[in-house]
């Protein structure tokens, strides 16, 4: 029998590492996680979702927006906002949460090792610091859970002060008057709809004709809506070609159409690449696709099966709380614990823009594809007494329904509270219930839940 120093090895201390370690741990296994020192926590802690929505709170706060609706538009709470304000809010909740992090990691027995991974062989990894020494370590499992970083093009040239991808974008020591972001995904968006909070004025540049084909498409006009509302100006059905700073200092954008686009500065946020380029995995018998991404089956094993992958490396859905499952699931797997996957159609999106977005099930789009009959159930927010509390008279939650069953078969919200909202929808949904449940509860009053019992009378109505 061939001993290792460890039974799991953990590449990355992202959401699925973590949780990878920790699951593994509690079944009295010795485990170690690797990763830089600077980025414990992952992209999720250090450069993205936490960062990113820290940043959201700071500036919906510091700018007043959210009292606009009773004290007028120019209300603000802070008259100049810099990014340092927004900064020193980050600082604090990562500092918070790295604790938090740490602790769970010790209290569990999870090593932790300070450096960079490769492959030496299938079972061996050599583990760089950042001060070049090296280390080798054996495990018989290894869970890959290495993330992904800003894919990045050459014509593109980022100095992280004016022309910066989100890894950078919460360093930047400016807030520009003006921007342009180029990419209109679920980065792009979230970044450019706060900051137009902030009363900056945004390009949003994309080569699809349409904004986040997954997202209903009533939700995603109240998105274009507010955004233009603020200032944004959409360009869609535009690929950037280059960028570079004009003769008068400017950052111009130009577009393959032969446009020129010009800014203060610009965020350049056209999707992602995980970061197995840096892991050898040749030499793990290992390969990875063009962006990156491993491929693995339903229980997260690679093709070399006591190597497994979890988080933004394999690809789909690419959030951290499905990343966290998935390294949960990998490792009970790996040591034959229990383990009820969920199904991928009750996994929830939470877009945080401003207005916030937010949906399980299927949409209008995939129900009409899929020919299957629906009727919809609506509440407006501005119907709720805790929407005009909160001063959203714009926000609405969507339920889809079958007409015959009265089963639901999707929730979307748009606006106040989306994201937490959508888990009413999500219970209801996972249990195969049907909106008469909304209809015959009692909800909390004032409550934005009260949306539920509203959109479910208003469904029923219609039959
Ligand atoms: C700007 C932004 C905002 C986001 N907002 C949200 C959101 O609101 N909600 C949501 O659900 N998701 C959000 N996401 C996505 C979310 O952050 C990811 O889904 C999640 O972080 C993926 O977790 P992970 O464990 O796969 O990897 P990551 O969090 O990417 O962590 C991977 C870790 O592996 C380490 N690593 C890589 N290679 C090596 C190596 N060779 N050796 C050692 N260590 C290595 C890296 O240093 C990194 O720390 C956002 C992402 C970004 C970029
Ligand atoms: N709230 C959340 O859950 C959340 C928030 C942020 C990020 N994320 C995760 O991060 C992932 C990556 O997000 P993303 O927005 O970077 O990637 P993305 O792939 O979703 O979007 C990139 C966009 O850039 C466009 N694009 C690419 N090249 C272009 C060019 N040259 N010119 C113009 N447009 C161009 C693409 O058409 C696409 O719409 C998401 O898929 C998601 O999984 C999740």
């Amino acid at each position: 029998m061939d001993t290792y120093d460890y039974d799991l090895a953990v590449i990355g201390s992202g959401p699925a590492g973590q949780k990878g370690a920790i699951a593994a741990a509690k079944l009295g296994k010795h485990v170690v996680i690797v990763d830089r020192q600077e980025m414990t926590g992952g992209v999720c802690l250090q450069t993205g979702t936490i960062p990113s929505k820290t940043v959201r709170e700071a500036i919906l706060y510091l700018s007043g927006f959210r009292q606009r609706t009773f004290y007028g538009k120019d209300y603000v709470v802070s008259e100049r906002i810099s990014a340092r304000d927004l900064a020193h809010r980050v600082q604090a909740v990562v500092g918070r949460e790295l604790e938090v992090i740490r602790n769970q990691l010790r209290r569990n027995g999870v090593a932790t090792l300070p450096g960079t991974v490769r492959f030496v062989d299938p079972h061996t990894l050599e583990v760089t610091s950042a001060t070049n020494t090296t280390t080798r370590l054996t495990a018989e499992h290894v869970l890959i859970a290495c993330g992904t970083r800003a894919a990045r093009s050459p014509d593109i040239p980022l100095d992280g002060v004016r022309i910066f991808d989100a890894d950078q974008l919460p360093n930047v020591p400016e807030l520009p008057r003006d921007l342009i972001v180029v990419g209109a995904g679920v980065i792009g968006l979230e970044y450019a709809s706060m900051l137009t909070a902030l009363d900056i004025k945004v390009t949003i540049i994309d080569q699809r004709p349409t904004l986040l084909d997954f997202v209903d498409r009533e939700l995603i006009e109240g998105l274009c809506y507010h955004m233009r509302r603020r200032g944004a100006t959409l360009r869609l059905g535009e690929t950037v070609a280059s960028v570079g700073i004009d003769a008068r200092g400017r950052v111009e954008a130009v577009l393959e159409s032969g446009k020129r686009v010009h800014g203060h500065a610009l965020l350049y946020a056209v999707g992602r690449q995980a970061n197995s380029d840096l892991l050898d995995l040749g030499a793990a018998g290992l390969q990875a696709d063009s962006r990156g991404r491993i491929v693995v089956n339903e229980c997260f094993q690679t093709a070399v099966p006591h190597i497994y992958a979890a988080g933004d490396v394999i690809g789909f859905p690419s959030l951290a709380a499905s990343s966290a499952e998935q390294g949960r699931l990998a490792s009970a797997h790996m040591f034959g614990a229990p383990r009820k996957p969920v199904a991928p159609e009750l996994l929830p999106y939470g877009i945080y823009s401003v207005p916030e977005i937010s949906m399980v099930g299927r949409t209008e789009q995939q129900l009409t594809d899929a020919r299957i009959p629906y009727e919809v159930g609506v509440a407006k927010y501005e119907e709720l007494a805790k929407g005009q509390i909160l001063g959203d008279e714009t926000g609405m939650l969507k339920l889809l329904f079958d007409p015959d069953s009265l089963l639901l078969l999707g929730a979307h919200a748009i606006g106040e509270g989306a994201t937490e909202l959508i888990h009413i929808g999500q219970a209801v949904l996972a249990l195969g219930g049907t909106i008469e449940y909304f209809r015959d509860t009692v909800f909390n009053y004032p409550t934005l839940a009260e949306a539920y019992k509203v959109a479910a009378l208003a469904g029923i109505n219609r039959l």
